[in-house]
C-alpha cells in the first residue's frame, strides 16, 4: 500500500541525514506503527511520506505509484489519497465541528449537497452527531480528535497517516481515540500507519511496529516478534516502559524480608510472557506436579492480540531437583525464565 524506498533527508545546512535510507512496506489494511525516542525522525519521516518535505533520496510509492515522480497537480490529487491525523488536532478555530470536516471536501470540490450528508455520516462515524455546531473552543481534546479523524477520512483516503494523535491526550481518552482508529481500520479496511513514542500505543493498536532511531529503522516485524524476542537496545528500552526489566526497590527489600523469615532456600525467577506459551495453568501445574512454594512478589501482565504479554517475579521453594524441573517445564511451555539477582 506505502513503500519507502532507501529514504534520505538531509536538512539544509545540517551535517548528517535526519532520515539515513528508511526501506519500508506496509501492507493493504493493516496499522503498522513506527516508534521512536524523541529526535529519531519520526516528524521527519511523516512529512516525507506525504511529501511536505521531498526526500533528498529515495522513493515513497503509495498503491504502487511514485509519488516523487509526480508532477504538482497530481501530487496535490495523490495526497488526497493519505488522510493526516495530527497531534494538535490543527483544527480551523473560526469553524464548527461540521464545518471542519467539510473543509477538505470544499478544497477538492466536492458538491456541497453530497458534502452535507459525508460530513453527517462521518460524524456519526465518529460519534459527534450532537456536537455539530460547537466549535473547537466548546469541545474536549478527545472530541477534537474525533473531529480530526472525521476530516482526514473525508476524501475517503487509502491511508490513515496518524502523527502523535494521542499524545496530547489522557490515558482513557488515548484508549478511546485508538479503539476508534482500531474501529475504522476494521470496518473500512483502511491502512493506517501510526508514529508514536508510546509503546503503549502500538500495543493497543498495530498489527506490525518498525522502531526508528537516529534515523534508521533498526527493527521490524510483527507486535508479537517485537516485544516478545526485541533485538535491538532501543526497541528494548522503549518495552522498558511497558514492562520494566527492573524490579523496584521496595519490591527487593521486601523479598530480601521474606527470604531472611525462612530457612528453606529460594530463588527469585523472573517469568516472561511473550504470547508465545502453552493455554495450559502453568503456576498451579508448578505447584502440584513439583510439589514447589511459589510466591508472586511482582508483576504486570497484559493482553496484545489476545494474548498474555508481560512478567511475573516469583519467588520458589523447594527441592533443588523440583526447582530445576519446574523451570524445565516452565520453558517447555514457552515461558522465558531468568534467575534475578536480589542480594
Ligand atoms: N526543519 C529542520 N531543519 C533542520 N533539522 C531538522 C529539521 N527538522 C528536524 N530536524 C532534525 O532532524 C532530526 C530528527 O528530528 P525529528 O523532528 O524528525 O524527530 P522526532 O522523532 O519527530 O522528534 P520529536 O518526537 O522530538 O518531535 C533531529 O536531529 C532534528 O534536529
Amino acid at each position: 500500500m506505502i513503500e519507502l524506498r532507501g529514504i534520505r533527508q538531509r536538512y539544509p545546512g545540517a551535517a548528517e541525514d535526519a532520515l539515513r535510507g528508511i526501506d519500508l512496506a506496509v501492507r493493504p489494511g493493516e496499522v503498522f506503527g513506527i516508534i521512536g525516542r524523541s529526535g529519531a525522525g519520526k516528524s521527519s519521516l511523516v512529512r516525507t511520506i506525504n511529501l511536505l518535505s521531498r526526500p533528498s533520496a529515495g522513493q515513497v510509492l503509495l498503491g504502487g505509484e511514485d509519488l516523487t515522480a509526480l508532477p504538482a497537480a497530481r501530487l496535490r490529487d495523490a495526497r488526497r489519497r493519505i488522510g493526516l491525523v495530527f497531534q494538535h488536532f490543527n483544527l480551523l478555530s473560526s469553524r464548527t465541528v461540521h464545518g471542519n470536516v467539510a473543509l477538505p471536501l470544499e478544497l477538492a470540490g466536492v458538491a456541497p449537497r453530497e458534502i452535507a450528508g459525508r460530513v453527517d455520516s462521518l460524524l456519526e462515524l465518529v460519534g459527534l452527531a450532537e456536537l455539530r455546531d460547537r466549535y473547537p473552543a466548546q469541545i474536549s481534546g478527545g472530541q477534537k480528535q474525533r473531529v480530526g479523524i472525521a476530516r482526514a477520512l473525508a476524501n475517503r483516503p487509502q491511508v490513515l497517516l496518524s502523527d502523535e494523535a494521542t499524545s496530547a491526550l489522557d490515558p482513557e481518552t488515548t484508549r478511546s481515540i485508538l479503539a476508534l482508529l482500531r474501529q475504522i481500520n476494521r470496518e473500512f479496511g483502511l491502512t493506517i500507519v501510526l508514529i508514536t513514542h508510546q509503546m503503549q500505543v502500538i500495543k493497543q493498536v498495530a498489527d506490525r511496529v518498525a522502531v526508528l532511531d537516529a534515523g534508521q529503522l533498526v527493527e521490524q516485524g510483527t507486535v508479537l516478534e517485537v516485544f516478545g524476542h526485541p533485538q535491538h537496545a532501543v526497541s528494548r528500552s522503549l518495552l522498558d516502559d511497558l514492562v520494566p526489566q527492573q524490579l523496584p526497590d521496595s519490591v527487593l527489600a521486601r523479598i530480601r524480608y521474606l527470604m531472611a523469615c525462612n530457612v528453606q532456600p529460594a530463588r527469585l525467577l523472573r517469568l516472561a510472557f511473550t504470547g508465545e506459551e502453552s493455554d495450559r495453568p502453568l503456576l498451579s501445574e508448578l505447584v502440584r506436579r513439583f510439589g514447589i512454594d511459589l510466591n508472586i512478589v511482582h508483576g504486570q501482565v497484559d493482553e496484545i492480540q489476545g494474548r498474555p504479554f508481560g512478567s511475573l517475579a516469583v519467588l520458589v521453594r523447594g527441592a533443588a531437583g523440583s526447582l530445576a524441573a519446574a523451570v524445565q517445564h516452565l520453558q517447555s511451555n514457552g515461558v522465558r525464565v531468568q534467575e534475578v539477582p536480589h542480594g
